[in-house]
């Protein structure tokens, strides 16, 4: 077997510098109609080996804060991206198009929640898989296709051999997502972006396809970003978590801080009907009553001050910015819950 552990990842988490360091990210995507602000400056980072979970409701800005700084839109629209947005030190932001292929194919691996969408429906997938070694990797035809076979092993699909043969269609959609995996892991990415992979499974299958995602990640000493609905896979797999509201970061901590003592009433809402720190696998964030903002037109102060049981006069006057509560790593944005915060420069 050819594939082993970054060598850097017998790092503890925080103990050297990051792999993914975000700050002052923004994206606006341009519209036929509107101008969207679906990033407004967020800043994180992701160290080596770690697994950072990324939750909010459906619009909040998670997909596009992940996959904008990498030139992946989906839907071809116009993203403006600011901020910076360091890979193992290189700005992201800085990059030309060809070097931000580069990236994708060797330094960041993605997955999607449809792997349909992602595989081409009317090509075998072996083809599929091998020119992702010979792109990526340069190999020829016979390696890669002594590749395909070892990753498609690696990502437990038994039989490869006919298993590359077959269709998208012919496949389970389990099984697709693991080819989908096995293409995302091809050339041992330092990070693995796992954009919902498991949604659109059965609970049994989002537990197999997670046990896995967290054995290779083990196996070849990635860090994940996990955006996921999912608050029993944010308690088996996060390290740490960041919630997003309206395109914001709201609060971020360990998995176990954000599980356990939410200081944000937008994650308290977001947990309230499954308060058990382990919470099985699909257990589903709630839905809130009343809904997000328009990212088109957003207002003053605090985006979910009108949604926000705990409100008072300075939210909707001023936008809290992200801050530690004293004594701890743990970052809220909330005028009530936080009362050092600061507030953020006028947009
Ligand atoms: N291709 C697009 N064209 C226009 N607007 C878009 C596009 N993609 C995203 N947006 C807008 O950007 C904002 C952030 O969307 P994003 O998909 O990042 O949210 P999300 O939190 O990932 O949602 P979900 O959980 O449903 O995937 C939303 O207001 C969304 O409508």
């Amino acid at each position: 077997m050819t594939v082993q552990r970054h060598p850097a990842t017998s790092t503890v988490p925080g103990a050297r510098d990051p792999l993914l360091s975000v700050k002052g990210l923004s994206v606006l995507l341009f519209t036929e109609t509107a101008t969207v602000r679906a990033v407004t400056d967020v800043a994180y980072t992701v160290h080596r080996g770690e697994t950072l979970a990324i939750v909010g409701e459906s619009g909040s800005g998670k997909t596009v804060m992940n996959l904008a700084p990498l030139g992946l839109m989906p839907g071809g629209v116009r993203a403006v991206v600011s901020g910076s947005v360091r890979l193992s030190g290189e700005d992201l932001t800085q990059a030309s198009e060809d070097r931000l292929m580069q990236v994708r194919g060797r330094k960041v691996g993605v997955v999607f929640q449809d792997p349909l969408s992602a595989l081409n429906p009317n090509r075998r997938v072996g083809p599929q898989i091998e020119e992702v070694f010979r792109l990526r990797l340069g190999l020829d035809a016979a390696a890669s296709h002594a590749r395909a076979i070892e990753f498609l092993r690696m990502v437990g699909i038994p039989e490869p051999e006919r298993r590359l043969r077959m269709f998208p269609h012919e496949m389970s959609g389990g099984m697709r997502q693991r080819v989908m995996i096995a293409i995302a892991i091809a050339a041992e990415p330092e990070l693995l972006i796992a954009d919902e992979p498991t949604t659109a499974l059965d609970v049994t299958i989002q537990s197999q396809l997670l046990e896995l995602l967290m054995r290779l990640q083990k196996q070849l000493g990635m860090a994940m970003v996990l955006v996921t609905h999912d608050v029993g896979v944010v308690a088996r797999v996060a390290d740490r978590v960041a919630v997003m509201y309206a395109g914001e970061i709201v609060e971020l901590g360990t998995a176990e801080e954000i599980l356990k003592r939410p200081r944000h009433p937008y994650t308290r809402a977001l947990l309230a009907a499954v308060p058990e720190p382990d919470a099985p696998v699909g257990s589903r964030f709630t839905g809130l009553s009343g809904s997000p903002p328009d990212l088109s037109n957003p207002a003053v102060g605090c985006a979910f001050a009108p949604r926000c049981p705990l409100v008072q006069g300075e939210c909707t006057r001023a936008t809290p910015m992200l801050t530690q509560a004293e004594g701890s790593g743990h970052l809220a944005a909330c005028w009530v819950s936080t009362p050092q915060v600061a507030e953020r420069p006028t947009r």
